[in-house]
């Protein structure tokens, strides 16, 4: 029976063809997957560098690049392209099984030569070479092709080394690089084990095995269970992270289980989320259970858990596997325990504007942001129940004191609020931080966990009392609570400490994503100076995604721009939109950003009157989509432009809580609005236009 695999290149490329093209290739590839062996259809090239390599027409314009070992039965389905560059691609490429790592590699083998030819040149003047430090055996024991010393050996400088980044395979570039650098060899084993399946290279390796090869690459080639699969692919919607993972991806979803909890960090767009939906998958797929405990999978708030839902719909095709995952958000995660273990009771929630609306009423007491904010942030927080308690607890993340004295005044303005809330029509009222304290409280009652196991996206966000409610609603054990999260995206809750969660991630349970595959390094660089310096202290426990992440994509760098007035700048932004647009961007995947709503409801009139069509983040995805910073979480734009970063504006004032009430959760709260700022800049793939008037906002690099 004939294996089939699929390269990532080739995915991509042919979710870009028009409609008839796409028809070609699938009916091109059902009439080869029916023929395979006899190779039918498939025509050999005379002198390609590798006889494996053979093209299959699609049209009169467009070929298709297939693998095909002489022997062995796997057809690997590289690229679709116009014909010119199918045959100079399939001419010139090499594709050979790392030796020591067992990994799929293929190089263009003609520039290597031309490359390889130029720096001969340049060699014979010097006599300084590159890995004059390094044996040939060194070279060869961490997979270096033997076939590549001749050219290594003439590399005398970095810069060389350079000019080989994009020929050569990556694991042997990243090597090289380690090498030139004089890193010890474990360190190099161990930078090189990321980007393995299986953590260790395998104890022995099979050059002519393409099949295990494959497997070992999941990052760039898949292989396909068969035929009827491969052309339920070639359908819509096309998703390459349903099947292309990165090894390290692969290796934390695909883990068979986990002793406990895990938590897997990572920085912008480095896949977590896709890793979360992939472990929910797992997860589904190898449920054991009879009593039909289900599999939570959460996020903080109601668009995002609706994109998972979607995203989770595409992933688990089997509808037996997907009854088993719940995806909701984690207001309704305490809705629903308390429907079912509370008697049914639905408190109606408050939101925080209506809550302060309603304490500014001339009787409401020491009625300000403080008192709510020592009541979320403090109080519901560190879970204090009673006076007594409260008057002596050290008050995490505060440094005011706030004397015996106050504390009781303080505690007396929110049981009054309390019976306010509790006292409004028809039923009364709970706040958002309330309700899964009480869910909480609930579930230890009962001594009931609803939930097998729960996965958590965005789990920065969470506050301390829905981080309790999930650790009492699944068991502790194996596989129970499986979170992602990045603490330099942190913009709706106040920090917390990792030790404060409940949830044990000690002891090697902490992973960490370091690719991006989402915006350019030149977005990342530039966006993560808007962060600023984050200290070990200031993450209370929670890794720093910061160190060790990058994009192998690369493009122009941030465009940040100064206008006299909002008009102006306002017109700027049409201009850039307009750009963008003439430039062939589909309207969908341009998005443009305000600090607030307001802002952001005058920018979609300007943009609407000067003709563009806009509508608010996640709507039909036809038009230029305009929201908020916040809105945009979870988003992902090729342009976004980011407007008003000004100071007066970014950061809020009225998020900030003044430096005079206490200056630790000042400088926490403008850490906050720093954040928010790099959410809204890291949704851009491509291109990010920052721009203000008037002062710049204190968080622009400079
Ligand atoms: N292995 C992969 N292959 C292809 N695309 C991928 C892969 N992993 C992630 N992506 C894509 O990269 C983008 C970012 O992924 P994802 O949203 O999971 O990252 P994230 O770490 O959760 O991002 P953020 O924290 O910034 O919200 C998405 O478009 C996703 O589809």
């Amino acid at each position: 029976m004939a294996q089939l695999a699929i390269s990532k290149d080739f995915l991509a490329e042919f979710t870009t063809l028009e409609k008839p093209v796409q028809k070609a290739v699938r009916e091109a590839i059902s009439r080869f997957a029916k023929h395979t062996h006899a190779g039918l259809h498939l025509e050999k090239l005379r002198n390609s560098r590798d006889p494996r390599i053979r093209t299959i027409r699609i049209d009169r314009f467009w070929r298709g690049v297939v693998l095909a070992p002489e022997s062995g039965d796997l057809f690997c389905l590289l690229r679709v392209l116009p014909h010119d560059q199918a045959i100079k691609y399939a001419m010139s490429r090499v594709f050979t099984v790392n030796t020591v790592l067992g990994v799929l590699e293929s190089r263009d083998e003609e520039q290597l030569r031309a490359v390889g030819t130029a720096l001969e040149i340049t060699a014979e003047d010097t006599s300084d070479r590159l890995f004059s430090h390094v044996k040939d055996a060194d070279l060869l024991a961490f997979g270096i092709d033997d076939k590549l010393l001749p050219l290594i050996r003439h590399l005398a400088r970095e810069e060389h080394l350079d000019a080989l980044a994009h020929l050569l395979p990556p694991l042997q570039y990243d090597v090289l690089v380690a090498f030139a650098a004089h890193m010890e060899p474990e360190k190099i084993w161990d930078e090189l084990s990321k980007n393995l399946v299986d953590a260790e290279a395998p104890a022995s390796v099979d050059v002519e095995d393409l099949a295990t090869a494959i497997q070992r690459t999941p990052d760039q080639v898949a292989l396909i269970e068969g035929p009827e699969e491969l052309q339920k692919m070639l359908q819509p919607p096309f998703a390459l992270w349903r099947i292309f993972l990165h090894p390290m991806q692969r290796r934390i979803a695909y883990q068979p289980s986990y002793p406990g909890s895990i938590m897997v960090t990572g920085g912008a767009g480095t896949g977590k989320t896709v890793t979360a939906l992939h472990r929910a998958a797992h997860l589904a797929r190898r449920y054991r259970h009879d009593d039909g405990t289900p599999i939570l999978v959460t996020t903080h708030t109601k668009s995002l858990a609706a994109e998972l839902r979607r995203q989770l719909d595409l992933l688990i095709e089997d509808p037996k596997e997907r009854a088993r995952v719940e995806v909701v958000h984690i207001h309704q995660v305490a809705m629903g325990i308390l429907r079912t273990f509370a008697d049914g009771w639905q408190p109606t929630p408050i939101s925080r504007r209506d809550l302060l609306q309603e304490m500014s009423t001339p009787d409401a007491g020491p009625a300000d942001e403080f008192v709510l904010d020592e009541w979320e942030q403090v109080i519901l927080a560190q879970d204090i129940r009673t006076l007594d308690v409260y008057r002596k607890v050290k008050r995490r993340g505060r440094k005011a004191a706030l004397s015996p004295e106050l504390r009781t005044v303080l505690w007396g303005a929110i049981e009054a609020l309390k019976e306010r809330l509790r006292a409004m029509p028809p039923n009364g009222c709970w706040t958002f931080t309330e309700i899964p304290a009480e869910a909480a409280g609930a579930l230890v009652r009962s001594g009931s966990h609803p939930y097998r196991h729960i996965v958590v996206d965005e789990a920065q966000d969470l506050h301390p009392a829905q981080w309790r409610m999930l650790r009492a609603a699944v068991a502790e054990g194996p596989d129970d609570l499986f979170l992602v999260g990045d603490p330099h995206q942190r913009i709706w809750q106040h920090r917390v400490a990792m030790r404060d969660t409940g949830v044990n991630i000690t002891g090697g349970r902490t992973k960490r994503l370091t690719i991006s595959y989402r915006s350019t390094q030149e977005i990342l660089d530039w966006a993560r100076r808007v962060l600023g310096l984050v200290t070990e202290a200031e993450l209370e426990g929670w890794p720093n995604t910061l160190d060790d992440f990058e994009s192998p994509m690369h493009g122009r760098r941030p465009i940040v721009r100064r206008f006299a007035d909002g008009d102006e700048e306002f017109d700027a932004v049409v201009e850039q939109v307009r750009g963008w647009l003439a430039a062939g961007v589909e309207p969908g995947a341009i998005g443009v950003v305000a600090r607030v709503r307001y802002r952001a409801g005058d920018l979609q009139k300007r943009l609407r009157q000067s003709g563009i069509a806009t509508e608010a983040f996640g709507a039909t995805g036809h038009a230029v989509q305009v929201g908020t910073m916040h809105d945009i979480k979870g988003l992902e734009f090729q342009c976004v432009a980011v407007v008003e970063v000004q100071e007066g504006m970014m950061p809020h004032p009225r998020a900030v809580v003044p430096e005079e009430t206490d200056p630790a959760a000042h400088s926490e709260s403008l850490q906050r609005e720093r954040c928010v700022l790099y959410v809204a800049c890291t949704r851009a793939r491509d291109r990010l236009h920052v721009s203000y008037h008037g002062a710049p906002s204190r968080f622009l690099p400079r």
